[in-house]
Formats: structure tokens, C-alpha cells, sequence
């Protein structure tokens, strides 16, 4: 850190400060996009990785200092961000964040409960495969074998049930210090929900349509950042190939969302349409 400070590259007022804002997940409803899109604006600096300092015990001890010395550099009138998933299904992150700086501004990103348990299925399966170690269907392990029910026991599935995470996040923060973006919205029309958190965190309206293209090969925005002529993509483990659910167990998934998203809709006082398609 001491050398990177000094560096020639440098403005002579910058250095490393704690994050005034962070995204605190979901796990695979788009938090990359998010944090990279952001980091477009001048006004915001973003961590390269994930720091997972408020859900990871052994980081944590680390101690502030350390989480500090993961930021990027900054100056005044910047915001510094990071985005770690796994802080919105953790049970200490909303206490320590809140011990930190119980002002800081906190994202969630949140997409379709099913598609999201359907990505993070993908996600395990492409590592697997490529580990050649067997894969067991989707259908074996969001439904119970033995009950014919939603398997509670897998993890994505778990992940999904989005009220019972939030609502650990309500007992530690007003409602008006999360911001909700639409992660499906965002991936057909990212500068819509940019433009809203760009409200939300209080810095200068920056991004336009000039910063987004479409990549007809990807599917998916791409960005024009600032400065470069060619445009910059997400890496190829986002946007991977989806399975189809069986019907069947499509409508046992949606049947049993419909309740927790409910209960998220009334919590957060946000609603979606996820229980439409
Ligand atoms: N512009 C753009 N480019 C590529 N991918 C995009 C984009 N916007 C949103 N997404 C969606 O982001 C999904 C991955 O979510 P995360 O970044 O939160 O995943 S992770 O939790 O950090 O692993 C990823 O999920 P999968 O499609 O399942 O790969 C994408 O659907």
C-alpha cells in the first residue's frame, strides 16, 4: 500500500478511506454489473474484489484497518464501494456494518427467486464440469427426494426466501439507507435502474446511453467507459446458458415462492412480478 501511494499516477489528495456505500448482495442477481456500471461515474470509486470483511470471521479480525487498506485509492467528493454477495444472507454483517458507520448507504440487488436459484445452480455445475465431477440435475436438488417438496436444505434455495434475510437488515438500518435495484430490469435496461441509484447515493447524473451498448453476442450491456473507444464486458462466467426447468417443478418453485415473495413485497414496501412468469 505504502509504494502504490506514492506513486507517480497519483493525485497528490488521494487515499485509501472505509466505503460509504456498499452492495451487500444478492449472490448472482447481477452485483458485478452493478458495481462495474457504478464505477463508470467519476464520483465513485470501486474495490476490484470482493472483500467479504463483514461475513468472514477471520477477515473480520482483521480489524477496519485492513478492510481500509482494501479500498481503492480516492479523493475527496468520491464515494468508495465494494460489493460482497454473501453480507445479505450473513447474520453478523448488518450489526458490524452498522458498527462502522451506521450511515452508510447500502444496495441489494435482487432478481427473480427462481432464476436466481436456477444461476447459482449454473454456477456450481460449470465449476464442476470443468472439474470433471459428476452433476447431479436441478430437479434432484431443489426438490426433496423424499418429501416431493422444495428442498429447504439447499443453500440457493434458501438464499432466495429474500424476507428472511432482510429482515435482519430492517432490525439494524432505516429503510430509507437500502436501496433496491431491479437485477432483471437491469440486465434490459441497466441505465434506468443506474440512474435511480445514482439518486439514492447523491452524486451528480452522469451515465447515459453513451456508457451502455448492447453485444448481440453476449446478450447482455456492455460498457463504454469514459475515455475508451472500445467497449468493456462483463468476463464470461456472467451471462452463462441456463437449464430449462422442468414444468413441473417450475410450478412447485413458483408455488412456493409466492408466499416469501409476498412477505418481501410487504416488508420492503418494494414490489416485483416475479410470481407472473
Ligand atoms: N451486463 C451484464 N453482463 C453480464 N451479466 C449480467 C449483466 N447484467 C446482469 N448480469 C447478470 O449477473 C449475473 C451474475 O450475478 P453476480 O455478479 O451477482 O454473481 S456473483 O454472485 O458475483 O457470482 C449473471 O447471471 P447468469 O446469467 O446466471 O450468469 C447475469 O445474468
Amino acid at each position: 500500500a505504502a509504494l502504490s501511494e506514492s506513486s507517480s499516477e497519483q493525485a497528490p489528495d488521494e487515499r485509501r478511506v472505509l466505503p460509504q456505500a456498499i452492495v451487500i448482495g444478492v449472490r448472482k442477481c447481477g452485483t458485478r454489473a452493478l458495481l462495474e456500471f457504478l464505477g463508470m461515474h467519476p464520483q465513485i470509486k470501486i474495490a476490484p474484489d470482493e472483500v467479504h470483511f463483514f461475513d468472514k470471521d477471520d477477515r473480520y479480525e482483521r480489524g477496519l484497518e485492513w478492510y481500509r487498506q482494501q479500498m481503492p485509492m480516492s479523493s475527496p467528493g468520491q464515494l468508495t464501494m465494494e460489493k460482497s454477495p454473501a453480507y445479505f444472507i450473513s447474520p453478523t454483517a448488518p450489526g458490524r456494518i452498522q458498527s462502522m458507520n451506521h450511515t452508510v448507504k447500502l444496495l441489494v440487488i435482487l432478481r427473480n427467486p427462481i432464476t436466481r436459484v436456477i444461476s447459482d445452480y449454473t454456477q456450481t455445475f460449470t465449476k464442476k464440469r470443468s472439474r470433471n465431477e459428476s452433476c447431479v440435475p436441478i430437479e434432484d436438488l431443489v426438490i426433496d427426494s423424499f418429501s416431493g417438496e422444495v428442498n429447504l436444505r439447499y443453500k440457493p434455495i434458501d438464499i432466495s426466501i429474500y424476507h428472511q434475510h432482510w429482515a435482519r437488515w430492517m432490525m439494524k438500518f432505516p429503510r430509507h439507507q437500502i436501496h433496491i435495484v431491479d437485477g432483471d430490469r437491469m440486465i434490459v435496461d441497466p441505465l434506468s435502474e443506474l440512474i435511480q441509484v445514482e439518486r439514492f447515493l447523491g452524486v451528480k447524473p452522469f451515465l447515459t446511453t453513451d456508457n451502455f451498448m448492447f453485444n448481440a453476442t453476449r446478450h447482455f450491456y456492455c460498457m463504454r467507459k469514459p475515455g475508451r473507444a472500445t467497449e468493456h464486458c462483463l468476463g464470461f462466467s456472467k451471462g452463462r446458458t441456463h437449464p430449462q426447468l422442468k414444468p413441473t417443478v417450475h410450478q412447485k418453485l413458483k408455488d412456493f415462492f409466492r408466499l416469501h415473495n409476498n412477505l418481501f413485497y410487504q416488508l420492503s414496501g418494494r414490489e416485483f412480478h416475479w410470481d407472473a412468469t
